[in-house]
């Protein structure tokens, strides 16, 4: 049986129509614009690219959309004097810095001088804390995402197991801790991992995000799991020279034979990251405000 194709776009739309709704009654009944600040440092051409899609997307939302863009070799001292400065500015509720940064900069250096309550990419060390313990934080976009795509397709996770192939701040160990909270029974695997493919047999729920494209096989798959793809790895299109074709972690074509849902590449996990970081910028905002939060659009 075919699987059902996971429509990520889709989904995206419906979050960015809540997160506008949101904004609009922010504005008309508190007088406050949600504001998101993006930071890009040096001129990496992939990252150009996703920058400006975030400040679309934040317009199009109805929020303020404040860009930095900095030259490749701006000192840690600049580049902190500008992080302060956002940290301060109360019209700014979110803060992200576009990774990676160039070789000079530390990342984890840049992340915890970021104020913890505007760190919309969840990934300062408060945050990644709260989430280990149940408590109210920030999450990072890409499994927020991904949880809202399982909520939709599989509804109650309870006792399901879940596994999540790469271990990473950004994503493997957040998405672990969120399947976590769904009561899921929780494997990271990862590159040290044995046997990777019969630990992701054993998988109800199976989660790719190592960045090696179409890693994933069918036989890796129990017959009518659901599977997210959350690899983007860029090749020159096979087709059409001179342009290039996205390919997810799994081997869709073989995956969907047997999955009972899973998630395209593009069109799937890609378009939610951008839809939960404009959420997670609404959800500071409230709370920066001492309002109420925006429901459906957290953990
Ligand atoms: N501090 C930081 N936070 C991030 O969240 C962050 C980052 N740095 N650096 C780069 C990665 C990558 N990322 C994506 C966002 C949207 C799509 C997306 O919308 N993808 C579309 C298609 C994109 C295309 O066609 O090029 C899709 O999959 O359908 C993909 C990838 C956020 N990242």
């Amino acid at each position: 049986m075919a699987a059902s194709i996971i429509d990520g776009k889709a989904f995206a739309a419906t979050v960015r129509e809540k997160v506008a709704g949101h904004v609009a009654r922010l504005k008309e009944e508190n007088g406050i614009t949600p504001g998101l600040a993006v930071v890009l440092v040096g001129m990496d051409p992939a990252s150009e690219v996703y920058v400006a899609a975030k400040h679309k997307s934040t317009v199009e939302a109805g929020m303020a959309s404040f860009e930095h863009k900095l030259p490749a070799d701006t000192s840690e001292e600049d580049l902190f004097a500008l992080i302060d400065e956002l940290n301060a500015d109360p019209k700014v509720h979110g803060i992200l810095c576009q990774f990676p940064v160039p070789d000079h900069l530390d990342e984890r250096r840049v992340v915890a001088r970021i104020d913890p309550s505007k760190d919309v990419d969840g990934l300062s060390v408060v945050n990644a804390g709260l989430l280990a313990s149940g408590e109210k934080g920030l999450v990072s976009c890409t499994p927020l995402g991904c949880l809202m795509l399982l909520r939709d397709q599989v509804g109650n996770m309870s006792g399901k197991n879940a596994v999540v192939i790469g271990r990473s701040n950004l994503f493997g160990k957040p998405m672990a801790q969120l399947l976590l909270q769904q009561n899921c029974t929780v494997t990271i695997a990862h590159s040290r991992t044995q046997d990777l493919a019969a630990v992701c047999r054993d998988a109800d729920i199976l989660v790719a995000a190592v960045g090696r494209a179409e890693m994933v096989k069918r036989d890796w798959v129990k017959p009518g799991a659901t599977v997210i793809d959350v690899g983007i790895t860029r090749i020159p299109h096979p087709e059409k020279p001179g342009k290039t074709k996205l390919l997810g972690d799994v081997d869709f074509a073989e995956v969907a034979e047997v999955a009972s849902a899973i998630t395209p590449v593009p069109g799937g996990v890609g378009p939610m990251t951008i839809a939960c970081l404009l959420a997670n910028t609404v959800t500071a905002c409230c709370r920066a405000n001492g309002l109420a939060e925006p429901e459906g659009l957290t953990a």
